[in-house]
């Protein structure tokens, strides 16, 4: 259906409404990309940057949104919470100035059993048949061939002959004996001690749930997740979900605090994790392959199908999923990657992920701006490659929607998709107050950009992660000629869209009910 936009943008029926405000047009770096490389040039993998000591200050900040950080992380484990809320407000003045709109997560630190900072070197090495005491003792200072554990009850369920690794394998000792609370071992595969590294405990080749009775969230995170409310964050991330219950709980949790449009992602780094895969999936916001620690608790090797199998499930479930850790991990010391550093992290772009995450890369490294444009350029040379190859065409994706103005919902945007792909339009737009049909679009990987209008902020904040979706927040009508004819030429005036372009149109601003079939639209605009 062609339609000619000047005649509808005259027509008398259009009705008097605010103008669209500052908030409404095309963040700064969107609205850059689209002046210098097109529509198609538009990257659609999303980026997540870790905040820490190496990238926090404003003009620091400012470089990363300006090099296309779309969600700026920050890891509770580490820091203050001073720290963190200055970050937080850093972040906000920037978007709010500067015209980014980069949205916050927080990352819980969890019941993990780690090594506490020993006071002395960076790294501290185990030769093989030392002996060693890990202790839960509380002291200051460095003291040779001890290792102070962060858990008062790291010691409870193991037996003499179990093993003890460190960081999925930077050493591995043997229990000799137990003391009280604490354990006598031999090293028996030599290595380094890094500050807060990992502990595992392994008995005849099997990883032992060492930590039982700990809860997913402890009283600190709760702690931080209050903090997180109160600081306005748009994500929180779970660490070592074991159940889709870990996820349930925070979420009725914010529904109490009035904040049920804080987004919540599910780290999977567990085995417990992978067990309940699907309903952690289902009753997630999003999900994050936190493949630091799953490397402590699964055979590496395993670690790349575990990848791709949970970013299919999530693009099947309609959830976004973001790869994370050691993407460049040479980049915290080296100003380029290794060759299978981005082979590795392209990989991922292939696989359709939603989002890539930097981690030490720019929370302690020397070269976060640059490690940052090699996830840019490393993406979109991947999805370039991937649409001429027409990989998408590949993708089989089940029905996912029960009810039936789901099921229409979701046959709207496959079509929708179909359209855009095989008239080859420019642009998809998608008017959305949740942010369901932007990301039932997204969820089928289309060429053209979806350029998502909401009239929420916290949909926008939350469409940040999913991939090849730019959303803007304008003001929407229940007049969907008035909010086409506005947001094209909100487009046009920013030089976005320009004569002769196509745009495919989607609508889910009606009641979302059975009755609303006949307001749910597709449509196809050349601008004149
Ligand atoms: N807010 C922060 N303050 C200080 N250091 C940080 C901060 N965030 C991250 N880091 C540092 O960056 C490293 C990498 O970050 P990340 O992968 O998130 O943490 P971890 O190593 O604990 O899994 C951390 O080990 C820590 O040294
Ligand atoms: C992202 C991860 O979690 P964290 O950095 O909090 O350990 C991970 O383990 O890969
Ligand atoms: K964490
Ligand atoms: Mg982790």
């Amino acid at each position: 259906m062609q339609l000619d936009l000047k005649e509808v943008a005259t027509a008398e029926t259009v009705k008097e409404e605010p103008k669209l405000s500052f908030s409404g047009r095309l963040d700064a770096v969107s609205e850059a990309d689209l002046r210098e490389k097109g529509f198609l040039g538009l990257r659609k993998t999303k980026l997540v940057c870790t905040v820490g000591p190496a990238c926090a200050q404003p003009e620091e900040l400012e470089v990363l949104a300006s090099r296309g950080m779309n969600v700026a992380r920050l890891n509770m484990c580490h820091n203050t919470r001073e720290w963190h809320r200055e970050v937080i407000r850093n972040v906000k003045s920037l978007n709010e100035e500067k015209g980014f709109n980069v949205a916050l997560m927080i990352d819980t630190e969890g019941s993990q059993i780690h090594v506490i900072d020993h006071g002395g070197s960076s790294s501290v090495k185990a030769e093989d048949g030392s002996a060693w005491l890990f202790t839960t003792e509380k002291y200051k200072g460095f003291r040779p061939l001890v290792v102070q554990v962060n858990y008062d009850g790291f010691s409870e369920g193991i037996v003499v002959g179990d093993e003890l690794v460190v960081e999925g394998g930077m050493a591995s000792f043997k229990v000799t004996e137990k003391i009280g609370k604490d354990l006598r071992c031999t090293c028996i595969d030599p290595g380094l001690l890094l500050p807060r590294a990992k502990l595992s405990v392994w008995r005849d080749g099997k990883l032992l749930d060492s930590n039982p009775g700990l809860p997913t969230l402890s009283t600190k995170d709760w702690a931080d997740i209050d903090f997180g409310i109160s600081e306005g964050v748009d994500f929180i991330a779970v660490s070592f979900v074991k159940d889709a219950n870990d996820i349930k709980q925070l979420k009725s949790y914010l529904a109490s605090k009035s904040s049920e449009s804080i987004r919540v992602l599910a780290k999977i780094e567990g085995l417990e994790s992978l067990q309940n895969i699907e309903d952690i999936i289902e009753a997630s916001d999003g999900i994050m392959v936190a493949r630091g620690d799953l490397g402590v608790q699964v055979p590496l090797e395993q670690i790349p199908t575990i990848q791709e199998e949970v970013t299919r499930l999530c693009r099947q479930l309609n959830k976004p999923v973001i790869v994370a850790s050691q993407l460049l991990e040479s980049m915290i010391e080296y100003p380029i990657p290794t060759r299978a550093e981005v082979a590795d992290l392209s990989e991922a772009v292939r696989q359709y992920t939603d989002a890539l995450m930097l981690s030490g890369e720019s929370a302690v490294g020397s070269y976060a701006e640059k490690a940052l444009s090699v996830l840019c350029m490393a993406s979109c040379r991947m999805e370039l490659w991937s649409r001429e190859e027409n990989r998408q065409s590949l993708l089989s994706q089940d029905q996912l929607a029960v009810s039936l103005p789901e099921r229409i919902a979701e046959q709207i945007c496959n079509c929708a998709v179909d359209m855009a792909n095989n008239l080859s339009v420019d642009a998809i737009f998608v008017y959305t107050k949740h942010g369901q049909m932007a990301s039932l679009l997204s969820r089928n990987r289309p060429d053209a950009p979806i350029f998502a209008f909401t009239d929420s902020s916290s949909t926008r904040k939350g469409l940040n992660l999913h991939w090849g979706v730019i959303p803007l927040e304008v003001p929407l009508s229940d007049d969907m000629e008035y909010n086409i004819v506005e947001t094209m030429n909100l487009m046009k005036v920013g030089g976005a869209l320009k004569s002769g372009d196509s745009v495919l149109v989607v609508s889910d601003i009606s009641p979302t009910s059975a009755m609303s079939v006949m307001s749910q639209s597709v449509l196809v605009r050349t601008i004149d």
